[in-house]
C-alpha cells in the first residue's frame, strides 16, 4: 500500500518523467507539506499542493541570433510563470548550456516558497535560455538578449512577470534586455529588477543574495550563542552570490580560505580578505576569467584543478555555484571536519543524501529558499523604488534586507522547532513558505 507522499510524488512523477530536477524539488517539499495538510483540515481536500506543482504557465520559444562572423545560431528560450497568489511572478533568469525545462522548473518551484517567505507580494517564476555568455563577445550577449527579449515582452510587466539576473544573467545582460524592453514597449517600468543604479536600479541588489545568506547564518549562530567572528569558512563559485557573502563573511570577523568555479578551487591559508575579494572580481566580473587566475597575484595560494571545497576543513560552508554540488561522500567530509553550519547561497546545491548526513550529525543546515531569500527580497524593494519613482539609500535598503532575513529565520523556528528546542530549517521554511501561498489560494478560489 501507497503512503500519500508516495501517491502524491508518483503522480507528479508520472506528468514529469523526464525532469529530474524538479522532482527532487517536489520530494522535499512534498514529503513535509503532506503531513502538515494531514494535521490542519483547513488545507485539506483543495488539492492545494497538486495545483501548486503545476505551473500556471509554462513559455518555451525560439531564439536566432547572429554571432560576430555573421552567423545564424539559434538558442532555445523559457519563462515558466510558477505561482501569482501572492504576487507577480518573480525570479531570475539563467543563462547556461545546461538549462532545460526540468532545470528552470525547479527553480520557479522553489521560487514560490522562497518569494513567500520574504513576506513580500511576490509570486514565483523562473526563466532562462541554453545560450552560453562564456567565450562569447559584447555585441554577440547584446544581440542575443535583443532576440530573446523579442518574444519574452510579450508575457512580462511590471504588474505580471518580472525577471532579474541568475547564473550567467548579471548587470550586463540585464541592461541589453531592459533596453531592448523600453524600445518595443516604449515605456520605462520596473519590468526587470538587478538594473544597474543609472536606470532604477537598487542600493544593495548586488550584494543582497550573498549579505541576506550571511545575515541568515548569524541568526543560526546566535540560537547557539555563536557568531561568525573567527570561524573559518568554505565558499564555493565565485560569482554574484559567492563573492558578496565572502564580503560580509570577512566584514564580520570570519576567514574565508576556498572559492572555486567549474574548474576547480583555489584554497588560501591566510585568509581571501577585502583586497584579495577584489582581484577575485576582477577576473571574475570584468576579464570574465578563471578563478585559477587568483594565483598569479597570489603566489602562496593552491588550486586544485577539477575538484570542489569541500574537503576543507571549516567551520561553515557556503555553496553557492549550483544545483547538486555538495553530495553524500562531501557532507560526510563537512562532518568529519566538524563543521557547525551549512547555508546554501545557491539553490538546491545540496544533494538530498547530504542534507540527511548534516542533519543526522546535527549541523545547522539552511534551505537556499530561506537562506538565499535575500536577493529577491531585494528585487522587490526594487520593485517598491520604481513604483515610488524613487531611491532608498543604501543603509535604508541593507536595515530592510537584514530585517527580513531575521524574519525569515523566525518563521523558520515556529514552524521548524522539535520539541527538544532544535529547529529543523528545512521543515520550517517550507511550512512557512506554504502556509501564506495556501491562503492566498483558498481566498481567490479555484483559479
Ligand atoms: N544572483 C542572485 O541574486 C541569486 C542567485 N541564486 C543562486 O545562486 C547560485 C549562483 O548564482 P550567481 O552567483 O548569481 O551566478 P553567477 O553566474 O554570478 O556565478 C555562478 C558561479 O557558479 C559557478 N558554477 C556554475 N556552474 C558550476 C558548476 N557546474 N560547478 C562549479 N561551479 C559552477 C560559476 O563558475 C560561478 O562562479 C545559483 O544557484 C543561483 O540560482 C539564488 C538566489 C539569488
Ligand atoms: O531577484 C530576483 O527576482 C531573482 C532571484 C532569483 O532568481 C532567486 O532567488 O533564485
Amino acid at each position: 500500500m501507497q503512503t500519500k507522499i508516495e501517491a502524491f510524488f508518483n503522480s507528479v512523477k508520472e506528468k514529469n518523467s523526464n525532469e529530474k530536477e524538479f522532482l527532487q524539488a517536489v520530494y522535499e517539499v512534498a514529503e513535509i507539506i503532506i503531513p502538515f495538510i494531514e494535521a490542519h483540515p483547513k488545507y485539506q481536500n483543495k488539492m492545494l499542493l497538486e495545483r501548486i506543482v503545476e505551473p500556471e504557465r509554462a513559455i518555451i520559444f525560439r531564439v536566432p541570433w547572429l554571432d560576430d562572423s555573421g552567423k545564424v545560431q539559434v538558442n532555445r528560450g523559457f519563462r515558466v510563470e510558477f505561482n501569482s497568489a501572492i504576487g507577480p511572478y518573480k525570479g531570475g533568469l539563467r543563462f547556461h548550456p545546461s538549462v532545460n525545462l526540468s532545470i528552470l522548473k525547479f527553480l520557479g518551484f522553489e521560487q514560490v516558497f522562497k518569494n513567500s517567505l520574504t513576506t513580500l507580494p511576490l509570486g514565483g517564476g523562473k526563466g532562462g535560455s541554453d545560450f552560453n555568455p562564456k567565450g562569447k563577445s559584447d555585441n554577440e550577449v547584446m544581440r542575443f538578449c535583443q532576440s530573446f527579449m523579442g518574444e519574452l515582452f510579450r508575457h512580462i510587466g511590471a504588474d505580471t512577470d518580472v525577471p532579474a539576473g541568475d547564473i550567467g544573467v548579471g548587470s550586463r545582460e540585464i541592461g541589453y534586455l531592459f533596453g531592448y524592453y523600453k524600445k518595443i514597449k516604449n515605456e520605462f517600468t520596473g519590468v526587470l529588477t538587478g538594473k544597474d543604479l543609472s536606470y532604477g536600479g537598487s542600493l544593495i541588489r548586488p550584494e543582497a543574495t550573498g549579505y541576506g545568506c550571511v545575515y541568515f547564518i548569524q541568526s543560526m549562530l546566535k540560537t547557539k550563542n555563536d557568531s561568525i567572528k573567527n570561524k573559518k569558512v568554505v565558499i564555493s563559485g565565485s560569482g554574484n552570490v559567492a563573492q558578496y557573502a565572502c564580503q560580509k563573511i570577512t566584514e564580520l570577523g570570519g576567514k574565508v580560505v576556498a572559492m572555486s568555479d567549474s574548474t576547480g578551487y583555489i584554497y588560501d591559508e591566510k585568509g581571501i580578505d577585502a583586497e584579495k575579494l577584489q582581484v577575485i572580481m576582477t577576473i571574475k566580473n570584468e576579464n570574465r576569467g578563471r578563478i585559477q587566475e587568483y594565483l598569479d597575484t597570489y603566489k602562496n595560494a593552491q588550486f586544485f584543478e577539477g575538484q570542489r571545497p569541500w574537503g576543507v576543513a571549516c567551520d561553515i560552508a557556503i555553496p553557492c555555484a549550483t544545483q547538486n554540488e555538495l553530495n553524500k561522500g562531501e557532507a560526510e567530509e563537512l562532518v568529519k571536519n566538524k563543521v557547525l553550519v551549512v547555508a546554501e547561497g545557491a539553490n538546491m546545491p545540496t544533494t538530498p543524501k547530504a542534507i540527511e548526513i548534516l542533519q543526522q550529525a546535527n549541523v545547522l543546515f539552511a534551505p537556499g529558499k530561506a537562506a538565499n531569500a535575500g536577493g529577491v527580497a531585494t528585487s522587490g524593494l526594487e520593485m517598491s523604488q520604481n513604483a515610488l519613482r524613487y531611491s532608498w539609500k543604501k543603509e535604508k535598503v541593507d536595515e530592510k534586507l537584514r530585517e527580513i532575513m531575521y524574519h525569515i529565520h523566525a518563521s523558520c523556528e515556529a514552524y521548524g522547532k522539535n520539541d527538544a528546542g532544535e529547529i529543523d530549517y528545512v521543515k520550517g521554511a517550507n511550512i512557512a513558505g506554504f502556509v501564506k501561498v495556501a491562503d492566498a489560494m483558498l481566498a481567490q478560489g479555484v483559479v
